[in-house]
């Protein structure tokens, strides 16, 4: 399988100065394929925006080349690569000009010298401004959007291009979090419709796991590994690249844990939903949560038992400690409870 848009040899990227050189990855050889929504990862300052503006023909590569359809990006006219590549980044825009309007200058590769925009530009931006949800916003001035609103209506920007690569640096950096999963489902889908490569960087790792077709890890040290977002959980890529004291990735979960201090061991009875929280609130606090005794009466003095007990609408917290029961009626109570118990 060879859908390859946009392909990297050899890629060396980073800064140069008349005196200095200072390289931030080398040696890239990579590919973007049709139809597949890819995801760069990488902890702070590793090169993914290097990356994906050298990618754009923005920054000029140490060494190496980077072809979109086999041709050096950094050989075509500023026209024919804005036909092929769009690239929206995190700035943001203050103009003073209808969000439909700046959705057209989207058409200005295919535009007149006058910038006449034809009927079939004209379909082009609405099916844009369509496409990302938008359509209530193409009157208001984008000075007066708020973020995530202003965010849609530069991909729409970017899509009335009609590029085969979409480029976006941190896409869903000012969204809230359902908007950041409508956002990444969007982008999803677009790719599905368009055929085209959507490559983006973001630091959402639960979202990467759940919507990426691949990922590229740009790990600190300079190395790029490839491939589904299983295949990285699984290779220990994902754990490598981000475990820095205190935090580390959970294979399991496929989120991060914090490294707390053990505080102790409390025996957990209960099932459905209310025990798998009261789990998660007990490791926060530091506590080894193991499956119940065989009975109540096998607890030691020192040993501390939780029952999670749901009735109809409520749910109560039964503690056994030392032979002595309490009751807790939230898991805020039960958490400050623990902790005066721990200590
Ligand atoms: N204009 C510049 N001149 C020299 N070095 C730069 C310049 N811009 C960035 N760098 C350096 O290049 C490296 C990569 O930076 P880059 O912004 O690409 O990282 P990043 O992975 O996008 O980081 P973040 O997640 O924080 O946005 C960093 O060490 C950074 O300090």
């Amino acid at each position: 399988m060879n859908d390859a848009i946009l392909t990297t040899h050899n890629l060396t990227i980073g800064y140069k100065t008349q005196k200095t050189v200072r390289s931030v990855v080398a040696d890239i050889s990579v590919s973007l394929q049709a139809g597949e929504l890819v995801c760069l990862l990488g902890p702070n300052g590793a090169g993914k925006s290097t990356l994906l503006r050298s990618l754009a023909g923005m920054q000029p590569p140490i060494a190496g080349e980077v072809q979109l359809l086999g041709e050096n990006v950094y050989k075509l006219s500023p026209q024919e690569l804005a036909k092929r590549l769009s690239l929206v980044l995190t700035e943001k825009v203050n103009a003073q000009m209808s969000a439909y309007t700046l959705v057209s200058l989207g058409r200005y590769p295919y535009t007149d010298w006058w910038g006449k925009l034809t009927s079939q530009d004209q379909a082009i931006i609405n099916w844009a401004i369509e496409a990302v949800g938008a359509t209530h916003l193409a009157l208001r001035q984008v000075s007066e959007l708020s973020d995530g609103e202003r965010q849609k209506i530069m991909i729409a920007r970017a899509l009335a291009q009609s590029p085969l690569v979409m480029l976006l640096d941190e896409p869903a950096a000012f969204l809230d979090l359902p908007r950041r999963v409508e956002l990444m489902q969007l982008l999803r889908q677009l790719v599905r419709e368009t055929n085209q490569a959507i490559l983006l960087t973001t630091h959402d790792l639960d979202l990467v796991l759940r919507l990426a077709d691949r990922v590229w890890l740009l790990t600190a040290n300079g190395i790029l590994h490839v491939g589904a977002p299983e295949d990285l959980v699984l290779s220990g890529a994902f754990a490598d690249t981000f475990c820095t004291e205190g935090v580390e990735f959970d294979v399991f979960s496929g989120g991060f844990r914090l490294h707390s201090p053990l505080k102790g061991e409390v025996h957990l009875i209960g099932e459905g939903i209310a025990s798998v929280w009261t789990t998660r609130a007990l490791q926060r606090l530091g506590f080894l949560v193991k499956p119940e005794f065989s009975s109540v009466g096998d607890a030691t003095q020192t040993q501390i038992l939780i029952e999670v007990i749901s009735k109809s609408q409520q749910t109560l917290w039964q503690i056994t400690s030392n032979k002595t029961v309490f009751t807790c009626h939230s898991l805020y109570e039960l958490t400050k409870f623990l902790d005066l118990l721990a200590k």
